[in-house]
């Protein structure tokens, strides 16, 4: 069931008229569904089954607080990068004791915030990351519950910027490597293992290289068993994903069930970090078209949503549909190049999309609620867009748009 659908051939965000919401808060606009969220979150917890098991929503997709919150209410752990998505994570009512910390670099100052809030987990990427947890774990006089990154050498089949899990990428440790480090680690003083993690990369639309990376996880789980090494938990990472396009990926029920199969016999509680599939079908980005313009060997409509609102176009070529708001229109069909005011070639939404569009019509950017406004920068002094949540019949704005003097604010000029 799609939340965003036409009605009387006006594109809704579940019962609310887009151009509405559009006529209230102004173009470029985010809109998230509230029901697609909470549908997508539940495909996840519900296929994971009786199992122990902990759904933890990866911030970075979507960070608003009101979808921090939601996800917290729906029961949901978290899995962060930084510092200021635990931070987020907080001031939206999540719990630190569900949130498991990932990323390459993070700096001991974070190491620590994290402790000191009591953090279920942090995912460790290096060996020098492991003494720098040591250390500060000591100062506190806290353990730090740890697992780490194991990196399985896996080629997830994706686009090569979002590719994590191959020997060539930097994240985590070489799963060669792994049984050694944990030995290392398990002779520390202020370092409390709990488990393995494992994340491949993003926007995977097999289930083979999960369940390839997850066979090679296990048999390091088995070797550090047989060291005294007694795991609690396996976190497969995230890294499911959606159809933008044609792209055909497992349903999530599907893919935590095949991962399920293979852990049912283990008592290894399973932690996901899903958060394209939970969040990118849920959005949309709403934009205006400024001109039409036409070249020598070009159709473009130019619009006033840009690459600093949504850069997946720019940075990876990503293919997003772009949909008009309204299908009631008198313009003719051409192919057009939906393009952005910032000044770089590369400022497109989308290439030879075919619209019956006139200046001052509505599109709507699809597939827009993970990896959108996260992504998004005030490159070419553009104050970022206002976001959107509806719920049925009810919009509540979550995000205002943001002002003119925010764009300067903590600037100074010389005396
Ligand atoms: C460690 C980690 N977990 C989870 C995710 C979420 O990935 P996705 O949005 O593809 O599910 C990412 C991003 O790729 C990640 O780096
Ligand atoms: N930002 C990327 C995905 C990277 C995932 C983060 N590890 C995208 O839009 O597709």
């Amino acid at each position: 069931m799609d939340f965003f659908n036409y009605q009387a051939q006006q594109l809704h965000a579940e019962d609310c008229a887009v151009s509405a919401l559009v006529k209230q808060h102004g173009t470029p606009l985010y809109i998230y569904s509230k029901a697609t969220i909470e549908r997508h979150w539940h495909a996840f917890n519900n296929a994971a089954g009786s199992h122990p098991h902990l759904v933890c929503y990866a911030v970075k997709a979507n960070s608003n607080l009101a979808v921090l919150s939601l996800m917290a209410k729906m029961g949901s752990g978290f899995d962060i990068v930084s510092q200021g998505e635990l931070a987020r994570v907080i001031a939206a009512g999540g719990d630190p004791g569900k949130t498991v910390f990932s990323g390459v670099g993070k700096k001991s100052s974070e190491i620590a915030y994290a402790l000191k809030h009591g953090i279920h987990c942090i995912n460790i990427e290096s060996v020098a990351e492991l003494d720098r947890i040591q250390t500060v774990a000591s100062e506190l006089d806290i353990k730090a519950p740890v697992s780490f990154r194991v990196n399985p050498d896996v080629d997830a089949g994706t686009h090569p910027y979002i590719s994590t899990g191959l020997s060539e990428n930097k994240f985590g440790v070489s799963i060669d490597d792994a049984e050694a480090i944990y030995l290392q680690a398990s002779k520390m003083s202020h370092i409390n293992i709990q488990g393995v993690d494992c994340h491949i990369g993003s926007q995977l639309t097999e289930i083979e290289p999960f369940i390839d990376a997850l066979e090679r996880v296990l048999l390091l789980v088995d070797k550090l068993a047989e060291q005294g090494i007694q795991l609690s938990h396996i976190d497969v990472g995230g890294g499911l994903g959606v159809r933008y396009k044609d792209e055909q990926p497992p349903e999530p029920a599907d893919y935590a069930k095949a991962i399920m199969e293979k852990l049912a016999d283990r008592e290894l509680t399973v932690i996901f970090e899903p958060g394209r599939a939970i969040m990118a079908n849920a959005g949309i980005l709403v934009t205006e078209v400024e001109f039409l313009k036409t070249n020598e060997s070009k159709n473009f409509a130019i619009v006033d949503a840009a690459m600093n609102d949504m850069l997946r176009p720019a940075l990876y070529q990503a293919w997003q549909e772009i949909i008009p708001v309204d299908l009631n229109t008198s313009a003719q069909e051409s192919v057009y190049d939906i393009v952005g005011p910032v000044c770089e070639t590369g400022d497109f939404l989308g290439k030879d999309r075919t619209l019956a569009i006139n200046a001052g019509d509505l599109l709507a950017v699809r597939s827009a609620g993970a990896y959108g406004f996260t992504m998004s920068s005030n490159y070419n002094s553009r104050p970022r867009a206002a976001e959107v949540m509806v719920d049925g019949e009810q919009a509540h704005i979550v995000r205002e748009r943001e002002t003119q003097e925010q764009l300067w604010q903590g600037e100074k000029v010389l005396p």
